[in-house]
């Protein structure tokens, strides 16, 4: 089944605990914090719901699902998956980072890689199914908050800081404790928690996978500040009203698991393969960096308008500034189509991404995003702040017409010049185009955890062996 945009928002009026701005959230459909988050989303629901947009296919069990939920056997399927994920990124510019299709890739990786998961194998497979089957919308928290990072989780000054195990009970496992930082947690249906930071002996209670619905007793959400809130209209920010998806840390008060929804229980090796062993990882970055790609070139056709309606394009200097737009939007497409093309199979059959540019472009991800960042925000100049503080200028009888005659730009109307700007800034100035800054290097670990990934990854063999048969070439010379 793929559910529509109506079912998608009754499925999360079930009493979930958010503490937002001072106050317990009644009903987050409707809750000025997430109802513009919300509304999008459901937009997506129903653009996988209309067979025009082929966003459905067959799955092996005959049923009908969303593509992000594909397990890729061939090239062709990552191609499918990639268009499929595409569509949605484009429906939010790729500004929202924790679409459903993000935590779908790491399900359909796990379930596709079941050895990792020893005797709780079928909880995984049965999982991926049910979230498949009935589209579910998961997020995932797999950070411990942020207390002391020199020490290990059981080295912490208290012992449930972290997520943990309290209590064995035959019907399942009692957690407490704090994770961080759930991307979209507020507004979807499910919740996956466990830990994707090195684990050492001794902390064993905290080497666990489960999953949770988002209103399960003893589940609390503190999302930060929202950026939708106080924001009277989408034309002054388009993106903060429309694309906030929120964060939220995630305490975890005595919170019940049932045995069936538990994929790894205190095992560290468990913990850490069912993310690298399998294809899990790299089917969640793959979908990251089709959003990536989808987000960095909207960004170039707000550069290349904004010029071209100041007539700064015109100048040699600020057309290389375009071409070095160009050439990060370039290397990062050409980085996840190269991924795709040279995809590798593993003994299950599953097609994964290449690793060596898939990493290779995660491992940039924070310098390319910052370095378009800059661009943009050089191009658009001071125009960004000479704007009006809001649209009632714009139709305001008394200001309205200085409004006009003063910004403005040759052949184009002061409402699309401001339209323009008003989303330029979006994008490089306002606190949610700060956390997009800080979204950009962080979610997917801090820089030197990504470039971990990229070193790891590459495959030196190659590198090696063309020196080493440059280095046998030639010789000490003889005496
Ligand atoms: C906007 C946003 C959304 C997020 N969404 C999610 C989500 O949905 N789910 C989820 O699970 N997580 C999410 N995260 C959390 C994210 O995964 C973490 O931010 C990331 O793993 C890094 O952890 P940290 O922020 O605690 O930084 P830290 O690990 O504390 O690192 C901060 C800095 O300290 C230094 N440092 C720390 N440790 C070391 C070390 N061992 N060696 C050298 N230097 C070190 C580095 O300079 C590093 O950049 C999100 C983060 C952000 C910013």
């Amino acid at each position: 089944m793929v559910r529509n945009g109506k079912q998608y928002l009754e499925s999360l009026k079930d009493d979930r605990c958010i503490y937002i701005h001072g106050e317990r959230v009644k009903d987050v459909t409707t809750h000025p914090a997430f109802a513009g988050i919300v509304q999008s989303y459901a937009k997506l629901y129903d653009m996988a719901a209309d067979p025009a947009n082929e966003m459905t296919y067959t799955t092996e069990d005959g049923t009908v699902a969303n593509k992000v939920f594909m397990i890729p056997r061939s090239r062709d399927d990552l191609a499918q998956r990639r268009r499929a994920i595409q569509r949605w990124a484009e429906a939010t510019c790729g500004f929202a980072g924790r679409t459903p299709d993000h935590v779908a890739s790491f399900l359909a990786g796990f379930s596709s890689y079941p050895e990792v998961f020893g005797e709780y194998e079928r909880n995984v497979h049965n999982y991926y199914k049910k979230a498949r089957d009935e589209d579910l919308f998961v997020t995932y928290v797999i950070i411990p908050p942020q207390v002391d990072r020199s020490k290990a989780a059981y080295e912490q000054e208290e012992k449930y800081l972290p997520v943990g195990v309290l209590e064995e009970r035959k019907d399942g496992i009692v957690v407490r404790g704090s994770q961080m930082l759930g991307t979209s947690a507020a507004v979807s249906n499910d919740l996956f928690v466990s830990c994707i930071t090195p684990l050492r002996p001794g902390d064993e209670d905290y080497a666990v996978s489960f999953v949770v619905p988002l209103n399960a007793p003893g589940l609390k959400l503190y999302p930060r500040p929202s950026y939708a809130m106080g924001k009277e209209s989408v034309f002054d920010y388009p993106l903060s009203t429309q694309f906030d998806e929120s964060d939220s840390l995630m305490v975890f008060d005595d919170v019940f698991v049932p045995w069936e929804h538990v994929f790894v229980y205190r095992n560290i090796e468990a913990t850490r393969d069912q993310f690298h062993k399998t294809p899990a990882h790299v089917l969640g970055n793959n979908q990251a960096q089709i959003r990536l790609c989808t987000k960095i070139k909207f960004l170039i056709g707000i550069a290349r308008k904004v010029t071209a309606m100041g007539g700064t394009d015109k100048f040699p200097q600020v057309q290389e500034r375009l071409g070095e737009l160009a050439s990060l939007a370039a290397t990062v497409e050409g980085m996840l189509l190269a991924s795709e093309y040279e995809c590798m199979f593993d003994k299950y059959g599953n097609a994964r991404p290449a690793s060596r540019y898939l990493y290779g472009i995660v491992g940039m991800q924070d310098q390319v995003y910052a370095g378009v960042i800059k661009i943009l925000r050089e191009l658009v100049g001071g125009g960004v702040l000479q704007l009006p503080s809001s649209y009632h200028e714009m139709v305001n009888e008394e200001t309205k017409d200085d409004i006009r005659q003063y910004i403005r730009a040759t052949g184009v109307d002061s409402e699309m010049k401001i339209k323009l700007f008003r989303l330029a800034w979006d994008v490089i100035g306002s606190e949610f185009a700060g956390r997009h800054q800080q979204y950009e290097m962080f979610y997917n670990g801090a820089p030197f955890v990504v470039r971990g990934h990229a070193f790891r990854n590459y495959g030196y063999h190659e590198p090696l062996e063309l020196l080493e048969r440059f280095l046998n070439s030639y010789e000490l010379p003889k005496a």
